[in-house]
């Protein structure tokens, strides 16, 4: 679907070869470019990355791209982790410890990728993890994701922090040409991530402005009592521009918001975000005043796990905010397996941290998550190509995950068990 020719300035004299009939000329792999982007960008971004990529193939060419195009400062706040950046690396680098095993003459002819979940039927397991302020991406900002995401059937979670308000993005989405869901109640591709305010009544006001709007789950993050450390943006702080705004507290939502971002959402969290919430007044409380399927993101023990499920959640949030809070918990896909066998099938379990190919979301699948997401491929694709950038990377990964399916020997999401993956120490042992 997309032209296999990757363009790359690079020394003369290197060779030439062909995909699919087609010529490229490739001289830099990309997933070790990858690893340099996601460390600190102490210089600027662009002088970072010597390669030119003028049609990318897969999510990291996409990164490089997005790393090239944006501002120095949104790039260090959108790629960066807290402090050293080891949980960072490590979620993208664990999936290559796992190894994947095929199974061959299964009849792969016809392979399903959909997914349900709380009640509706997904095109594919994979969605999209809040991330605040999208418009520094692009014009479009929450609204294009929203509705390359929903033109998929696929979803996207909104940030509190975004910039299109949630009624906006909402609209935006239900304005989809035949958009099945126009005029229904609910939007089963859009959730609403709550971070939950000091004055509970502002956090209840959020809440039923989503549940207004159509938004079909939300989704309460527990991992930011404050903002983690992330040095970049300490060293090189950033302020929105005048023209975009924190969209959800404008008008008749009286929370106050700086639009210093100076850490990377400091000023932002600290005057929202509630440091003393907890599970026996706060989450108990969440579930009493909504009938919205509720998800805990940010769970990474068995033991939290547990907590989340007495407290009658509907989904668990495996997740560690992209690396971005406390530095040197484990990868998710390493809390994974734990928190799976903990859960054991009773709710589902929702997945994000370092995915960039179809491979990483069969691992994730094989390892017990139900559905999988990403947050940083959503802003990178966006500020390469708008809302259709969204829509080329999604499929992109969809496409992945199919190959990797075929390829592997199973045709449905549900079968992708265990049965599939082995540690690569396992294979160390022979
Ligand atoms: C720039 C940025 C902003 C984020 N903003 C939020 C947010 O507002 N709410 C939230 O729950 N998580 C937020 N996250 C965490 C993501 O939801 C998600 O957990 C993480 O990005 C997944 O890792 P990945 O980027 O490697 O896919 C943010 C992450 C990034 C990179
Ligand atoms: C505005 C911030 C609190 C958003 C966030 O969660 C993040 O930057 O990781």
């Amino acid at each position: 679907m997309f032209p296999i020719v990757i363009e790359i300035n690079f020394p003369s004299g290197t060779p030439a070869f062909t995909i699919n009939g087609q010529s490229a000329v490739v001289v830099q792999d990309a997933a070790a470019t990858a690893k340099e982007t996601a460390k600190p960008a102490t210089s600027d971004a662009k002088d970072a990355t010597p390669a030119t990529i003028s049609a990318p193939v897969c999510l990291r060419d996409i990164e490089q791209i997005a790393s090239m195009k944006l501002k120095k400062s949104s790039w260090d706040y959108f790629s960066s982790g807290a402090m050293d950046q080891e949980t960072l690396q490590l979620n993208s680098e664990v999936f290559s410890r796992i190894r994947i095993r095929p199974r061959v003459l299964r009849d792969v002819s016809q392979v399903d990728l959909s997914a349900s979940l709380f009640g509706y039927k997904f095109a594919s397991p994979i969605g999209i993890s809040p991330t605040a302020m999208m418009k520094l991406c692009d014009e479009s900002g929450e609204a294009g994701v929203g509705r390359a995401a929903a033109s998929f059937n696929q979803v996207q979670t909104l940030s509190t922090f975004t910039t299109v308000s949630l009624e906006d993005v909402a609209s935006a989405v239900r304005s989809l040409p035949d958009y099945p869901h126009a005029k229904a109640q609910r939007i089963p591709n859009l959730w609403f991530q709550l971070y939950v305010v000091e004055d509970r009544k502002k956090a209840e006001e959020l809440v039923r402005r989503a549940e207004k709007a159509g938004y079909s789950a939300l989704v309460v993050t527990v991992d930011t009592p404050r903002l983690g450390r992330r040095l970049h943006n300490i060293r090189d702080p950033f302020r929105l521009p005048s023209d975009v705004k924190h969209a959800n507290f404008e008008g008749n939502n009286s929370a106050t918001l700086d639009n210093e971002i100076g850490q990377g959402g400091a000023v932002a969290l600290r005057n929202n975000n509630d440091a003393s919430l907890n599970w026996d007044r706060d989450i108990g409380w969440l579930r009493s005043i909504t009938k919205l399927p509720l998800v805990v993101k940010g769970i990474l023990t068995a033991e939290d796990a547990e907590l989340a499920i007495k407290a009658g959640v509907d989904a668990i949030g495996v997740s560690n905010h992209g690396g971005r809070q406390l530095d040197s918990v484990p990868a998710t896909l390493e809390a994974l397996p734990e928190i799976a066998r903990a859960v054991a099938g009773r709710v589902p379990i929702i997945f994000d941290g370092g995915v960039r190919r179809g491979t990483d979301v069969f691992k994730a699948l094989a390892l017990g998550a139900n559905f999988v997401c990403v947050g940083r491929p959503s802003l990178f694709a966006l500020t390469w190509d708008g809302e259709e950038g969204v829509r080329k990377m999604l499929d992109m990964l969809n496409e992945e995950l199919r190959l990797a399916m075929v390829l592997a020997g199973t045709t449905k999401i549900s079968a992708i068990t265990m049965q599939f993956v082995r540690h690569e120490s396992e294979y160390g042992k022979l």
